[in-house]
């Protein structure tokens, strides 16, 4: 498999012939936490964006591409939205909002057990702006009681109507399937984008180090800040089909680094370890991976760095 695309070429158009194919783009929008990236890929069936306790792991628009009988739905996985201070928080806030504006459906994801706090309040004003036809989901059900769920949506509904209100739990995958189809059924008329194989348009060397990221940050919770970055900067097919990956980690500071390390190397080599079963998994194939760990200073003030990750440099 190359590097191009996970999975197949968008240039294509790969409906089947003949008949009455619909595709389109759903934006999923909420606080960070709500649950969004675990929802993509319950969504899709398979995993194409990272999930993680912390709070704004999501740092690209990653989109997940799911088949609904003749519908085709691209779901675009948008950061969480949150009061931006730091610049890289303020160009994720730039592209989360950018992905509404260009979606045909709009989803607001809520954290039902947290119902609305100041930041979905926020996210709930801005929406207004948006013209699309917005969908409530209320995701984690599996954590609430049923009335104070029905109490959430109409408390919701009656500040802003929404074309739908759905009720799911990502995690469990419950009423996920329903809302699929109603969203598939919401999709406009026209030829799929993608080839039908296809479950994500994000090229294999970015999810590669999303993966790695990933175990990063389950491996050292609250040690490692939010400023580490983790590159594939090789990607080599092997004569005998399998990968050779080289990734760098970047933290900020020295005694990051030795976090990152660990005593002896072990814990760089566990995350490795981890990351490699993962990343061969998602190409398909043998991979060989080899980690490296470095301090870059000040990167995030860097444009170079956000256009990497598919973000806009902020101005200011
Ligand atoms: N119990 C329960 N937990 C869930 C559910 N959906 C997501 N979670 C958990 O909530 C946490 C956050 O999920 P994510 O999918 O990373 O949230 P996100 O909105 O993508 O987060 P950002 O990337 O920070 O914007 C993870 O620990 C998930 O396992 C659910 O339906 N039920």
């Amino acid at each position: 498999m190359s590097d191009e695309n996970a999975g197949g070429n968008a240039a294509e158009n790969a409906s089947p012939a003949g008949e009455a194919t619909r595709c389109g783009f759903v934006a999923l929008i909420g606080a960070p936490n709500a649950g969004k990236s675990t929802l993509v890929n319950a969504l899709v069936g398979t995993k194409v964006s990272i999930v993680s306790r912390k709070v704004q792991t999501t740092r690209a628009l990653v989109r997940g591409i799911a088949l609904e009988g003749e519908s085709q739905v691209i779901f675009v996985d948008t950061p969480g939205i949150f009061r931006p201070k730091r610049r890289l928080d303020r160009a994720m806030v730039t592209s989360a909002w950018g992905g509404a504006g260009d979606a045909d459906v709009v989803c607001l994801l809520i954290d039902a057990r947290k119902g609305l706090d100041d930041e979905s309040e926020a996210i709930l004003g801005k929406l207004a702006d948006i013209r699309q036809p917005k969908v409530l989901i209320l995701n984690k059900v599996d954590l609430v009681q049923k009335e104070k769920l029905l109490h959430l949506a109409a408390d919701i509904n009656a500040r802003q109507p929404f074309a739908e209100t759905f009720m799911v739990s990502a995690l469990s995958g419950s009423g996920v399937a329903g809302m699929r189809a109603k969203l598939a059924a919401m999709m406009p008329p026209g030829p799929w984008l993608y080839p039908e194989d296809q479950v994500s348009d994000a090229p294999l060397r970015m999810l590669a180090a999303e993966i790695t990221r990933e175990k990063l940050f389950e491996r050292l919770h609250d040690e490692l800040p939010y400023s580490s970055t983790v590159e594939t900067e090789q990607w080599q097919e092997m004569k005998d089909g399998s990968v050779r990956i080289e990734q760098t980690i970047y933290v900020e500071r020295e005694s990051q680094r030795k976090i990152v390390l660990g005593r002896g190397g072990q814990t760089i080599k566990t995350i490795g370890s981890l990351a490699r079963s993962e990343i061969a998994e998602v190409a398909e194939t043998k991979v060989h991976l080899f980690l490296f760990v470095k301090v870059r200073e000040n990167w995030s003030d860097d444009p170079a760095r956000y256009r990497e990750m598919g973000l806009e440099f902020p101005k200011g």
